[in-house]
């Protein structure tokens, strides 16, 4: 079983009365990258202040490394580069100077300027003024400036929130190499399903302050695909023959059917034997197709 980076144990906090988390226990295992899902105002950005000490809980149930973040917070903290609402840059300066002045608070050795501008692929853009960057390139210099201390464990809150798919792309790409080449361990909010889908090895999903799922994207897959959506050319045919066959079948409209499976390999089966029964099946997919269906069907799940 891989080491846990982060563990959170029976997580609360509430600002004042209103309880913005309840019971969130985080299991994120050393090389992951761990994608923590949840619409907004779930209570990610606060989940994330917590681990970096910025707020504190009664109880704080934090362990990072190893340690309790209660008698540890220093020593879990030089470990960690985060990135949590926009960074201020300097837009006058270059992309080089925004790093060196963080570099000199930081006291690292001036090559590692150079180091972090390849990771992040700005090398040639580094003597460019920031104000000439698009967002993408920001952000990326952004995740330079995290990366300039050399940490293990990279914490971003939304990173590519407010990107072009292009952007969203490059950021994608960059984590997961940090990932894989330098064995960073990242641990990223986002509230778009499609987004962490491609990228993450662990998800947590996070809804009202309660997690609602925590696994890894195959173990998510298959509660998607518990309740299908099919389309077909005669759906009422269809549901005859699938009902003789003892699948649960029921009419949605006039060319969809839903239909409840036990996994993907019913999946398979259920479209072989409409197909060989010559029907054409146009397509069959999740009926938690979004993030609210997916929360909807985890509600139902976990009520
Ligand atoms: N300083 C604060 N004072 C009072 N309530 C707050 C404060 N910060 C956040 N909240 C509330 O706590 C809840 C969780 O907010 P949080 O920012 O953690 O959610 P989030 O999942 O990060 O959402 P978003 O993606 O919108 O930032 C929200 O209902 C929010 O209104």
């Amino acid at each position: 079983m891989s080491t846990a980076i982060i563990q959170t144990k029976q997580l609360t906090y509430s600002f004042g009365e209103r309880p913005v988390l309840s019971g969130v226990s985080l299991d994120v295992p050393a090389a992951s990258i761990f994608g923590f899902l949840g619409p907004n105002g779930s209570g990610k950005t606060t989940t994330i202040r917590l681990l970096l000490g910025l707020i504190r809980s009664r109880e704080n149930n934090i362990f990072m490394f190893g340690e309790s973040i209660k008698t540890h917070r220093l020593f879990i903290l030089r470990q960690i580069g985060a990135l949590i609402e926009s960074p201020s840059l300097y837009p006058h300066l270059s992309g080089y100077a925004n790093l060196d002045l963080t570099r000199q608070l930081l006291q690292v050795a001036k090559k590692r300027i150079d180091e972090v501008l390849e990771i992040v692929q700005l090398t040639s853009d580094a003597h460019r003024s920031v104000r000439e960057y698009s967002l993408g390139m920001k952000q990326r210099l952004s995740l330079a400036m995290t990366l300039l201390s050399d940490p293990d464990l990279l914490i971003l809150d939304e990173p590519t929130n407010g990107l072009d798919p292009a952007g969203i792309r490059d950021i994608r790409d960059l984590l997961i190499r940090l990932n894989k080449d330098l064995s960073k361990t990242i641990f990223l909010s986002s509230h778009l399903l499609s987004e962490i889908e491609k990228m993450a090895t662990h998800l947590a999903i996070i809804h009202q302050g309660r997690v609602l799922f925590q696994g890894n994207p195959g173990q998510l897959q298959q509660m998607q695909a518990t309740r299908l959506i099919l389309q077909t050319a005669d759906p009422e045919r269809a549901i005859a023959l699938l009902s003789r066959a003892n699948y649960a079948v029921q009419p949605i409209n006039s060319n969809q059917i839903l239909l409840s499976v036990e996994g993907p390999s019913q999946t398979a089966q259920i479209n072989q034997l409409l197909v060989q029964q010559g029907f054409e099946v146009y397509r069959i997919h999740p009926q938690a197709d979004t993030l609210e269906d997916l929360f909807l069907s985890l509600t139902n799940h976990t009520n």
